[in-house]
This record gives structure tokens, C-alpha cells and sequence, in this order.
């Protein structure tokens, strides 16, 4: 589904992501780790689209998107929920929505499917409130909802759990493993909470310095390996 290879990446003279490589199958969910500005969020919108990429290529389904802009790769199916969710402030929950559902080319913008109601039941009663009003953990899941509206092959999540309280961040876990268990897309997830990430994840990737220091499936690495990674 999404294969990473040797993906450089500098802002001026810092080279931020140094010759990253990452594989990631339908179904599978790769939890992507390490501390604060080791490179996460600049991989992950190095895979959008956001920020260009110095070398190395970014393929999905076999095809080399390196060179797409961000709306062709969400055209192409990833979905991505930025850090800081990014809702529109201004627009209500349902326009939100709609716009998730703006990416699918021919696709007529006028009904929200049922199933993100169903798996956020919270949005149907928000639906005419503006997102500035809602909560952190519900922009969250608005955030994920509209992601999802676009039917991607690939969500990427930016620290979902991020300044979110505890029973949101569990309705997000929830939501997380039955994607999963769903087996159609493929769950990038960038993580700075370990538990959250250690029960969801199949696989993970440890970066440092912009660079993969671990990586492995849960078989392989015990969440004290991936740990001892994390305290470098
Ligand atoms: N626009 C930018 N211009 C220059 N340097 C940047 C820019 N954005 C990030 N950096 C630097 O690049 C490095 C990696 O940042 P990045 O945000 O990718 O890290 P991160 O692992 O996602 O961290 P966090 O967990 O804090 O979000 C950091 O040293 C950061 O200061």
C-alpha cells in the first residue's frame, strides 16, 4: 500500500529526515514514534504533499507519488488529520463534514454518510453547532470523521490524543481499532502517548534525529524495547 524509501528531507541547512524508509500494508497499523522534533510531522506531510522532499521516493499502490501536490494524493486516497486537527472554525460541523467529502472527484457533496455518526455519535447532536465551539476531543473527532468521509486507503493521524481528555481519547482508540479490524485502509499513526499507541499499533517505527532507529511488529519489539528507543 505505502512504501517509503530513503526519504530525505531538509528545512535550509538542517536535514531533517535522514534517508527514512517505511512500509506499510492494508489493514496494518504503524504506530510512528520518538520525541519531540525528532521529524514526525515533517514525515507526515512529507507523505501529503506539504513539504517537498530533498530525495527518496513515496510510492502508493505501487505508483510513485513523490512529486504529487496534496490534492492529488487525497485524491489518490490518504487522509490526513493534521496535529492541531484544523477544523474550520467558522463553518458548522456539517459543512466540515462536506468538505472531507470534497476530495472525491464526481462525488456529489450533499449526504453524510450515516457511519460517522454511528461511530461519533456526539457529531449528530453537534451538527449545526460552528467547530470553533466544540471541544478539543470533538474537533478531534470531527477531524477524524471528515478524514474518513473521504474513503481513504490511508489515514495518517498527527498525535490524535494530544491535549485531548481521557474518556475522548479512549472513543478514539475505539474508533482506531474497529478501522483496523475493518482491514481496508492502512493507519498511520504519530503518537507521543505510548500505552495508546503500544495497544492499537502492528507495527512500529522509532525515529531520532530524522532518523529510524527501530523498527519492528509488535512480535518483534516489546514495548520495552520500543521504550529503551524512546529514552535515547
Ligand atoms: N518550518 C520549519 N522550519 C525550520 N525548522 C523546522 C520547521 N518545522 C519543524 N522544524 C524543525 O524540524 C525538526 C523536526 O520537527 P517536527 O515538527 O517534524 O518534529 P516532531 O517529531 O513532529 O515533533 P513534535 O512531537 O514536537 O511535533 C525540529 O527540530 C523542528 O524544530
Amino acid at each position: 500500500m505505502l512504501n517509503v524509501e530513503q526519504l530525505n528531507q531538509y528545512y535550509g541547512s538542517s536535514h531533517t529526515l535522514r534517508g527514512v524508509s517505511l512500509d506499510l500494508q492494508k489493514g496494518e497499523c504503524l504506530a510512528l514514534l520518538g520525541r519531540n522534533g525528532v521529524g514526525k510531522t515533517t514525515l507526515l506531510k512529507c507523505l501529503m504533499g506539504v513539504l517537498p522532499v530533498a530525495g527518496g521516493h513515496v510510492k502508493l499502490n505501487d505508483r510513485d507519488i513523490t512529486r504529487l501536490k496534496p490534492h492529488e494524493r487525497a485524491a489518490l486516497g490518504i487522509a490526513y488529520v493534521p496535529q492541531g486537527r484544523e477544523i474550520f472554525a467558522r463553518l458548522t460541523v456539517e459543512e466540515n463534514l462536506l468538505m472531507g467529502m470534497a476530495v472525491k472527484p464526481g462525488r456529489q457533496a450533499s449526504k453524510i454518510r450515516g457511519e460517522v455518526f454511528e461511530l461519533f455519535p456526539v457529531l449528530k447532536e453537534m451538527l449545526h453547532r460552528r467547530g470553533g465551539d466544540l471541544s478539543g476531543g470533538q474537533q478531534q473527532q470531527l477531524a477524524i470523521a471528515r478524514a474518513l468521509l473521504a474513503d481513504p486507503k490511508l489515514i495518517i493521524l498527527d498525535e490524535p490524543t494530544e491535549g485531548i481528555q481521557p474518556s475522548i481519547i479512549k472513543d478514539i482508540g475505539r474508533v482506531i481499532r474497529l478501522l483496523r479490524e475493518r482491514g481496508d485502509m492502512a493507519i498511520l499513526l504519530c503518537e507521543q502517548y505510548f500505552d495508546f499507541a503500544h495497544e492499537l499499533a502492528d507495527k512500529f517505527l522509532v525515529l531520532s534525529r530524522g532518523e529510524v532507529v527501530a523498527a519492528g511488529t509488535q512480535a518483534e519489539m516489546s514495548g520495552e524495547d520500543i521504550k529503551r528507543h524512546l529514552a535515547v
